[in-house]
């Protein structure tokens, strides 16, 4: 099983917190994260308001179909979305910051810009804007306890993230089915930080661990589980991983409720290449001819975006995505 931290340890004895963060993450790049301080209703608002949506009919979700949208947002109805090339059997809404577009936009300024939210569910937006707010917090927290447990200033990456972060939310449903297993694909995340809600109950969540085995990952209740992405490995050297992780759809006549909440920088962040200390072995980033891993964040969500949803990449920009590994 993975590692649990508990947040709440972080006040009274932050050194030991911050090793077993280090660790974790060192070893595995997940855990599960507890004493996060997010209030068990929050966690049951979301989790009703996610399964209201998915019950509206076809029409309603395809209201605010991400092939509306230049700056992918929206629902993606089941088949929509690529993994490795293969088609992921998912369900979602991607919610990012609500933004002006910006003019003339190239590349991936192109992701920036307005949600859309469904008529027919009026408080799905301001319970998912208190939602971002209450974990982009806790996230924060948990990047200064990272930047100090490799030896950095406590406000190392903050400044990344000061300035219009670039947080995307998905509140995801994988039906269980016979004839399409992969639910996501084995991707790693593309920006820093990602803290996964599950509803209870909701299998198939697997973890690739060192020597190539997949282990499973079960929700545990009131926990999130956490995982790096791959700007804190190129911004370690390797010394954290990014780990790669994939979804099989659940057994036929049940479903599994996600909410990932991705915390990522300003589009145009360089995440910092720290300076570790020379006890922490800066092992190297992946080098994966499928997957290059940019610095900059956008251009590291422009490639799993566009790769992720060709037809809204084809629809609006005109692009034809170089094949490889995406899921967000
Ligand atoms: O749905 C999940 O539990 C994980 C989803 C995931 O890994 C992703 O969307 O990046
Ligand atoms: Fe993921």
């Amino acid at each position: 099983m993975l590692p649990v931290l508990d947040l709440s340890v972080a006040e009274r004895d932050p050194s030991s917190f911050r090793s077993a963060l280090r660790e974790a993450t060192h070893l595995y790049g997940f855990f599960y994260l507890t004493g996060h301080g997010v209030p068990n209703s929050d966690i049951a608002e979301v989790l009703d308001s996610a399964r209201e949506f998915f019950a509206l009919p076809q029409d309603a979700k395809d209201e605010i179909s991400q092939l509306n949208s230049p700056q992918f947002r929206g629902y993606t109805r089941l088949g929509g979305e690529l993994t490795n090339g293969t088609v992921d059997w998912r369900e979602q809404i991607d919610i990012g910051p609500e933004r002006e577009v910006v003019d003339g936009a190239e590349e991936y300024w192109n992701l920036q810009g307005p949600n859309q939210w469904p008529s027919a569910l009026p408080a799905l937006r301001s319970t998912f804007e208190k939602w971002d707010r209450s974990l982009s917090a806790v996230g924060l927290r948990l990047l200064r306890h990272w930047a100090v447990s490799l030896g950095a200033p406590e406000n190392t990456f903050d400044a990344a993230f000061a300035d219009k972060p670039a947080t995307l939310i998905k509140i995801v449903r994988y039906p269980g089915n016979e004839t399409n297993p992969q639910g996501v694909g084995a991707h790693k995340d593309s920006g820093v930080l990602t803290l996964l809600l599950v509803a209870p109950e909701s299998e198939g969540l697997q973890v690739e661990s060192e020597n190539g085995d997949w282990i499973d990952v079960p929700p545990l209740p009131g926990a999130f589980v956490v995982n790096i992405g791959e700007l804190l490995e190129i911004a370690t050297g390797g010394y954290l991983k990014a780990t790669r992780h994939r979804v099989s759809a659940p057994p036929p006549g049940t479903d599994r409720i996600s909410i990932p909440y991705f915390l990522n920088p300003a589009l145009d962040a360089t995440v910092p290449v720290l300076d570790l200390p020379p006890e922490l072995d800066r092992r190297g980033v992946d080098a994966d001819p499928n997957n290059p891993i940019f610095s900059t964040y956008g251009e590291n969500a422009w490639k799993s975006r566009t790769r992720a949803h060709p037809d809204v990449a084809e629809k609006w920009h005109g692009i034809v995505p170089t094949k490889g590994v995406a899921a967000q």
